[in-house]
This record gives structure tokens, C-alpha cells and sequence, in this order.
């Protein structure tokens, strides 16, 4: 059956095509879905498996065209054996043996461009309808370091070895620029980064509040559906209003998302938040004032990335730069962190909350970054489990998701993945603080049935999100145990209360 088209394409001069409901859309409510035209390896990658884009090392090689894969099912994975496969294969196009396959290998920069070209040959009719005119900013493109670095990788290697120059140079170079600007991250049934090229998702312009969704559910096995991406609107959506997607990380600060869509994207965003220095007052871009008491530093114009930064108390001011080496090197102590495992994973982290506690505002970006970690963190760690953390701490627990969530609810509103994975992890200390509470004779039995029914509010509203997660992936497999998680919940209220003595 045809899909419902639920929204309608417009133009403007400063923004080029974007998208608007064509009704009024519900919370949650699905407005498309659809396959890649093209998906692949991400630019920059290290040597993968060109079947299943898992990293290999390289030794196991296709036995047709003699590139890296893992092995001989993946060998058979139709985006490689129906693409770059037969042309390596016809050409004897060999992949060269690297010496440190982790790194950035140059060889691989081609296939996702090259598969894009060879569908435009299998579906011109896709191409033409939905792919021709995305935007590419080839002339911005074309004065900057990757446009040299194209032409050798890309251009040059397949209109030369690969004897692909039935495809002229700018519209290889269009190509790029196109994934570039327009593709989304995917990721592998094994958890590996890729790229995806939705056409239809590619529509919607950029709003550092986005009011959709999408979800990328992987087959693993190649098919047609891999890699489909269902979009839906994470609020209500009236006529005619907008619809955006974030292209950025949602939880870094105005500058430096200002400065990614810059660099990546080729535009200066002007959102609401973006123009707002309290960003909608979440405060995620304030950094505290060491001059004075209680003095917020924020910039006077967050339009102007070169504005300077200004206490709101006293007359103490900061160059933009100097704001941006705090944030880059706060971002670099973090992502040290990102691989630690076991305990230490936990104490890194408050660690960092320490050392900038009087630097950043509470609800500053890089606060929010390690307390959604932490939020997720405590209660399931060796030496942190839920059984091992003291009140002390499962309050910490139900402090940071509550924190995380007032964010959320401004910079990802409605049915957002943040907010329902948040609020699953707040069900959990307001269930184990309220026995807890019982326990210690701090609330007798009417204080402990209010407390758990807040605590099934909150894991209902939960449910109502995490089950709009497609069931293959790691939010939808989450949303189904706290659906069951639920019901026992429910189920077992009564019992709960009548038997609390006995805990
Ligand atoms: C994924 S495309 C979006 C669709 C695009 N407008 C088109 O016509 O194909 C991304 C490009 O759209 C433009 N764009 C998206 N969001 C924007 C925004 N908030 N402000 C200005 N330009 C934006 C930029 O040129 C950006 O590189």
C-alpha cells in the first residue's frame, strides 16, 4: 500500500527546500519511513568489512575482488557483492595491504560515493525524483582541504583504476558533497558507524530543537528493509509548522554546535536557542563567574561567534575564544572517560563533576553530558550495583535524571529517545528510596503506595516513548522489558505495600 504522505515540500531563497506538516500531527505519531537510496562506510574510516562495515584488520580478503571483508557471508552482503565487488573484480582493482589498519585508510573513502553512483544507474528514476537535486555546496566545497582530497581518493582512483569515467568529475565531487551535507549515521546490528543516504529525511532543514525522531532499524543481513529509518514527531505538530531534525549533538553548547554546522554543513544556524544566550534558559552554554557571587557568564551575541562573553552581576568580560578553549578541553577530559570500564567509569566522571563545579552553571552542556552517563551508570556496575548503591547515592541517581530531564524537556521535547531513556532510569531510586523510606518509618503505607505510583507514572510515560523504538534496536529491546517491567509493577502494587514489612 502507498504511504500516506504527511507532509509537504516548500522553498525559500535562504534555506532551500524544507519541509511542513500536511496535517496536524500527534506526539509520537509516525509522519514516513524509507530505505537508504545508498549506505556505507562513513569518510574517514579505518579499514572495515565492505560486507558487514565491522573494522577488520585486513588479512581476510573477498575471493572475488580481493578487498577486505570478514569472511565469506559477508562476502555475499548485496550492497557489496552487487556493487564496488563486480567493478573491482572486472577492473583487477586490488585492495593495497595497510600497516596500521585502525587508522583513517584513504582506499575506503570511495565506496559509499561509488555505491551512490551505481544506484543512480539501477534507480535513475530515484535519483531523478529525490537524490538530483539535494544540496551539495560543491562551491563552498571546492576551496576547502577536502576537495583535494576527493579528487585523489574518490575522483581520481574511479575515473583511473576503477575505469568509471562514464561518471565525469563534478558529479563525482556532487556526490560527496551530497553524502557530506545531507547523509545520517546508522549503526550496524554490531554496533559499527555508518551512513545512510534517506533522500525524504534529507528534506528537513536543521533546528537545534527538533521536533522528530527517526529510527534506524538494522536487518543485519542486507536486504532491502537494512537500514530502513521510520520518522516520526517527538511533540504535537499543528499544519503547516516546520519540521526539523537536529544534525548536531543535541547536548553540546551554541558554539560549538554553531561551529559543526558550520565547518560540516556549510550554514549559520539562527534557532531560537541558538539566538538566546540562556539557550531557552536551560543555561547549557553559562559558565559561572569567579569575580563575583552568583554572576552567570554568557555572550552578548551568540549569533557572533567572535562576541564577548559578559557576567550578568559585575563587570567582569571573556574573549569568545577563551570560553571555547574551556569547553574544547573539558570535551577532551570527557572523552578520556568515554572508554573507561567498571568502577572507574563512575568515579572519572563525578571526578570531572568536582573539578568544574565552580566553573560551569549546574545545567551547563558538559554537566548534562557526564550526568546522562552517570544517570545510566549507577545501578548497573560492579561495586555500584542497584543492591550496592547506599541511599546517598540512589538519591545522586534520582537527582541527575531529574536534572537531565528538565533539559530534555526543552531541547528534546515529547517522545524523544533522551526523555524515555531518562525516565526509565528515574522509576528505578524512586522505587528503592521509597522502600527504603518505609524501612527507616519515614512513610507509612499510604506515603509508599503515593511514592510507587509516581514511580509507575514515570515509568509509564517511559514505555509510552521506548515503544515507539523499532523492536531490533537497543532503545526498542529497553522499551519492551520496561513494558513487562511495568506490568509486574502493576500487577504487584498491592502485595508491594502489604508485605513492606517484611524488606
Ligand atoms: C540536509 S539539507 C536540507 C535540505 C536542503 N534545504 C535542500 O534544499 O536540499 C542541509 C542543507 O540545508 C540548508 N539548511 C538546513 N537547515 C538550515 C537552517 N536552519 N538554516 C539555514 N540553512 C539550512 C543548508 O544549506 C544545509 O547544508
Amino acid at each position: 500500500m502507498a504511504q500516506q504522505v504527511l507532509f509537504d515540500i516548500q522553498k525559500s531563497d535562504k534555506c532551500g527546500r524544507y519541509a511542513t506538516a500536511s496535517k496536524n500531527l500527534a506526539e509520537g505519531e509516525t509522519i514516513f519511513s524509507e530505505i537508504p537510496f545508498a549506505f556505507g562506510p562513513k569518510t574517514d574510516s579505518p579499514v572495515v568489512c565492505l560486507g558487514c562495515c565491522t573494522p577488520t584488520d585486513g588479512s581476510i580478503l573477498c575471493s572475488s575482488c580481493q578487498w577486505p571483508v570478514c569472511g565469506p557471508e559477508c562476502e555475499q552482503i548485496p550492497a557489496h557483492k552487487q556493487q564496488e565487488c563486480k567493478i573491482f573484480s572486472k577492473e583487477g582493482v586490488k585492495f593495497q595491504s595497510v600497516s596500521d589498519p585502525t587508522d583513517i585508510c584513504p582506499q575506503i573513502e570511495c565506496i559509499t560515493p561509488l555505491r551512490v553512483l551505481l544506484t543512480l544507474e539501477t534507480n535513475s528514476e530515484r535519483w531523478n525524483k529525490e537524490v538530483e537535486m539535494m544540496e551539495s555546496h560543491s562551491e563552498e566545497r571546492k576551496t576547502k582541504p577536502v576537495w583535494e582530497f576527493n579528487q585523489i581518493n574518490v575522483v581520481n582512483f574511479l575515473r583511473g583504476p576503477c575505469k568509471l569515467d562514464r561518471f565525469d568529475e563534478d558529479l563525482i565531487h556532487k556526490v560527496c558533497g551530497i553524502l557530506d551535507v545531507n547523509a545520517f549515521e546508522a549503526r550496524t546490528q554490531s554496533g559499527y558507524s555508518i551512513r545512510c543516504l534517506y533522500p525524504k529525511l534529507a528534506i528537513l532543514n536543521h533546528n537545534c530543537v527538533s521536533n522528530i525522531t527517526h529510527s534506524i532499524e538494522s536487518t543485519g543481513v542486507g536486504d532491502e528493509n537494512d537500514f530502513r529509518v521510520n520518522v516520526r514527531a517527538n511533540v504535537a505538530v499543528k499544519k503547516g509548522e516546520e519540521l526539523c531534525s537536529s544534525y548536531t549533538y543535541s547536548l553540546w553548547p551554541t558554539i560549538v554546535r554553531r561551529e559543526f554546522l558550520k565547518e560540516s554543513k556549510y550554514f549559520e544556524c539562527c534557532c531560537k536557542r541558538c539566538t538566546d544566550p540562556t539557550e531557552l534558559e536551560t543555561h547549557m552554554s553559562s559558565l559561572k563567574c569567579n569575580k563575583c557571587d552568583n554572576g552567570l557568564i554568557t555572550s552578548i551575541n551568540p549569533l557572533d561567534d567572535s562576541a564577548i562573553w559578559k557576567c550578568s552581576h559585575c563587570t567582569f568580560t571573556t574573549p569568545s575564544e577563551a570560553v571555547r578553549k574551556v569547553f574544547a578541553k573539558i570535551q577532551s577530559e570527557i572523552d578520556e572517560v568515554e572508554y573507561l570500564e567498571g568502577g572507574q567509569a563512575i568515579e572519572h566522571r563525578e571526578q570531572l563533576c568536582r573539578k568544574y563545579k565552580s566553573v560551569l552553571h549546574p545545567r551547563n552542556a558538559y554537566n548534562v553530558i557526564l550526568r546522562v552517563a552517570l544517570s545510566q551508570l549507577y545501578g548497573k556496575i560492579d561495586g555500584y550495583s542497584l543492591e550496592d548503591l547506599p541511599d546517598l547515592l540512589l538519591e545522586r541517581k534520582m537527582e541527575m535524571c531529574k536534572l537531565v530531564l528538565q533539559v530534555a524537556d526543552v531541547i528534546e521535547p515529547g517522545c524523544s529517545r533522551l526523555r524515555g531513556l531518562t525516565l526509565y532510569e528515574l522509576h528505578v531510586p524512586l522505587i528503592l528510596l521509597a522502600k527504603n523510606q518505609y524501612a527507616a518509618g519515614e512513610i507509612d503505607k499510604d506515603g509508599l503506595r503515593k511514592k510507587l505510583n509516581e514511580a509507575i507514572e514515570v515509568l509509564e510515560k517511559s514505555v509510552k516513548i521506548l515503544s515507539l523504538e523499532p523492536p531490533g534496536t537497543t532503545e526498542g529491546t529497553l522499551g519492551q522489558m520496561a513494558n513487562q517491567n511495568l506490568t509486574q509493577l502493576k500487577e504487584n502494587l498491592e502485595i508491594m505495600i502489604e508485605t513492606a514489612d517484611q524488606y
